[in-house]
């Protein structure tokens, strides 16, 4: 799969042995940045990266702040996103099986590299659930986002 990895300073670290893992999954991985661990705005970093997911550019983004919720709270401003929060595999597993995210975001203040390279693993190998209840559930997320996200065709960049 095509993955983009943003985030922000906090993130800088656990970002680069998530790439390093991804690459050694086989999978081809483009850092959007930051490029060190000084201070930056999330926002300049997961904005672009989100709308290279939104567009079909990447397969999936990978966002890592100090606490994920930040980059979330961006990525799911835009419609075709479907940001989530992980913290451990179980939720990285329910996170793909329930709800079929295309983003994942990590907080690098508050896990390890093992546990976050363990969720990363799930999260990249695991296959959405095909069960009706999930289907309509998921399908009633997308219409709440129609309603409410603009499609970016009616941007203007
Ligand atoms: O976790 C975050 C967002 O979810 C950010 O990484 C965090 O807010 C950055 O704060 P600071 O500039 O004080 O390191």
């Amino acid at each position: 799969m095509k993955i983009i990895l943003a985030g922000d300073h906090a993130g800088y670290e656990l970002k680069k042995e998530i790439a390093a893992q991804l690459t050694a999954m086989g999978h081809t991985v483009k850092d959007a940045g930051p490029f060190s661990g000084d201070s930056v705005d999330l926002s300049d970093f997961v904005y672009p990266a989100s709308l290279a997911v939104a567009k079909h550019e990447y397969d999936r983004g990978i966002f890592i702040d100090g606490v994920g919720y930040g980059s979330a709270l961006i990525a799911n401003r835009i419609l075709g996103i479907d940001a989530v929060v992980c913290q451990d595999p179980f939720c990285a597993k329910l996170a793909r099986q329930h709800t079929n995210s295309n983003v994942l975001c990590l907080g690098g203040k508050i896990i390890g590299s093992a546990i976050a390279a363990e969720i990363v693993k799930t999260w990249m190998t695991t296959d959405p659930l095909t069960e009706e209840k999930y289907l309509r559930r998921n399908n009633k997320v997308k219409e709440i986002s129609k309603r409410h996200l603009r499609s970016l065709d009616e941007i203007k960049f």
